[in-house]
């Protein structure tokens, strides 16, 4: 908080006086209990080693409205505990959620979850004995961090948020603004040069068409009609004949001239066979060259009409999006998070690489605030001896995994059970990845790209490109390839210094 003189000076139990209190030992079935730190009052600690991704606790929450905590909440101890909920409500987490202390190199991380009215905690990484389980608030702290030279440096955002104690770690430090900040309008759009990547073009080449000699071609059967009147009887044979192929979906099916018009008949190799009774509405098939996709321009239009006449389909939906300030912001901390997250896996004796799928950010309102899911995985090649334990395969399983477990399996003991309408969700009915945004320390190798590919992504971001073994521009760009059904933006973050440690070979598959 900037300016916490309004509000009452609520002391919390770091105090010695506080330690007398007797804490009760296990809480939970997970095997987490509280204990006292000099400096930090209560924590939540581990008794027993907990794997990564393992769900420790899942608290009910109270909810403030923001007229409440405006009034009252701000001025309470409560304003060390409150979560931003989404509507801009605010949350006291009951059970163990409020004793999370604060980390840098946070060993859990947790999600909103608005069906349930409750905090999910899982852990990032396997957690030893009586270490103890921390979160991370956000970069904004309103106390000092009494761990804050150990690990990652504080990032120097240094605006308030207006709202309460923990309100920016309701979605990790990332996208909770306000309209302004600093001397930006966070609206403000940004010119596409002053973006922090660059844009790995996608939109197949064709799009640069200029020439009759760069349009791609694919020959094809065609015949002349000798009798007009028989053209709907062809069309309604042609769609019962397998003749019919996606592939020249583009084409218009007649080209029509001053004297003749000629029937598009297929693509297929072998010569198309007429039934008899239309012999003498057709001349005999010939092969002539046809463009091989849609006109994406109207140049390109014109010149694939001299073959045939083709459908015109501007690509709008590939354009690439103009980011606000606030988008940008929003992908610098997911940046910083995957970074952090990549250090992390060093220090365990892994390659450092890893990928972040933070909540998606909300064009339309320039925020995150109603989101909450995040994700986070680190590559686990050498700690689990497993070849494919690639940090993307392994962001993507725990999506999956959040997705498909069912209500029951929640470990805490108070966990609401979940509606129905949860239930829908988690059982995978949309593409894993659709809307999200995977931010990644290296390039994704081609089996991650074609995962994230069949996961419908919405984009990646990645640091250092694997130019002999990416899937996204580096060695391969599978979105563009010709017969993928998906496409997503990529863009490769300009590397900033102090990140060599990160460097990893290039015939590495990351
Ligand atoms: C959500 S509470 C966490 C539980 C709290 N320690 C307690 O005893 O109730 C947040 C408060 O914990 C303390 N805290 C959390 N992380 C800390 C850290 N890394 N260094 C110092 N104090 C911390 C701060 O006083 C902060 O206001």
């Amino acid at each position: 908080m900037s300016d916490p003189s309004p509000r009452a000076s609520p002391t919390i139990s770091a105090s010695p006086e506080a330690a007398a209190v007797t804490a009760p030992r296990i809480l939970s079935a997970t095997g987490c209990r509280i204990e006292y730190t000099e400096g930090k009052g209560r924590g939540v600690f581990a008794n027993c080693p907990v794997p990564a991704h393992a769900l420790i606790e899942v608290s009910p929450v109270l909810l403030l409205s923001a007229e409440e905590y405006e009034k009252h909440g701000k001025y309470t101890v409560l304003d060390h505990y409150t979560f931003t909920w989404r509507d801009g409500r605010m949350a006291i987490a009951l059970g163990l959620g409020s004793l999370f202390n604060h980390s840098q190199e946070p060993n859990v991380s947790f999600s909103l979850d608005p069906l349930t009215e409750s905090i999910r905690y899982t852990t990032t990484r396997s957690v030893l004995p009586d270490e103890e389980l921390c979160i991370f608030y956000g970069h904004k702290l309103w106390f000092k961090d009494i761990n804050a030279n150990e690990g990652v440096s504080e990032a120097t955002e240094d605006t308030d948020d207006g709202w309460g104690g923990l309100s920016v770690m309701a979605d990790n430090g990332i996208g909770l603004q306000r309209a302004t900040e600093g001397d930006h309008d966070l609206n403000e759009i940004v010119q596409e040069d002053s973006l922090p990547f660059l844009r790995v073009r996608i939109t197949p080449d064709e799009e640069e068409e200029e020439d009759l000699e760069s349009v791609r071609t694919v020959d094809a059967w065609v015949a002349d009609i000798m009798d007009n009147r028989h053209t709907t009887a062809l069309l309604k044979w042609l769609k019962a004949s397998g003749y019919e192929s996606p592939a020249l979906a583009h084409l218009k099916r007649i080209r029509k001239s001053r004297d003749q018009s000629t029937f598009l008949l297929t693509a297929s190799p072998n010569t198309p066979v007429l039934p008899t009774e239309l012999q003498g509405s057709l001349s005999t098939p010939y092969q002539i060259r046809v463009p091989k996709t849609a006109a994406l321009t109207p140049t390109s239009l014109q010149l694939k009409a001299t073959f045939w006449p083709t459908v015109f389909a501007p690509r709008r939906k590939h354009e690439p999006e103009v980011w606000s300030q606030a988008k940008m912001r929003w992908a610098s901390s997911a940046i910083r998070r995957v970074i952090a997250e990549a250090r992390h896996a060093m220090q365990n004796g892994n390659l450092p690489i890893a990928a972040y799928v933070p909540p998606p950010f909300d064009v339309k309102h320039g925020t995150t605030a109603g989101a909450s899911l995040h994700f986070v995985a680190h590559d686990l090649r050498i700690s689990a001896a497993h070849p494919l334990r690639h940090p993307v395969l392994n962001v993507i399983q725990q999506i999956s995994d959040y997705r498909s477990e069912p209500a029951t399996t929640a470990v805490n003991p108070g966990s609401a059970e979940l509606s129905a309408a949860e239930d829908a969700v988690r059982n995978g009915k949309n593409y894993l990845l659709t809307s999200l945004t995977l931010f990644t320390t290296h390039e994704p190798c081609i089996m991650c790209s074609m995962a994230l590919l069949h996961s419908r992504v919405k984009e990646v971001f990645y640091i250092f490109p694997m130019t002999l073994t990416g899937g996204c521009g580096g060695a391969a760009c599978l979105p563009k390839l010709p017969a993928v059904n998906h496409r997503f933006t990529i863009g490769r973050w300009k590397e900033e210094p102090g990140l060599e440690d990160l460097r990893v070979g290039d015939d590495v598959d990351a």
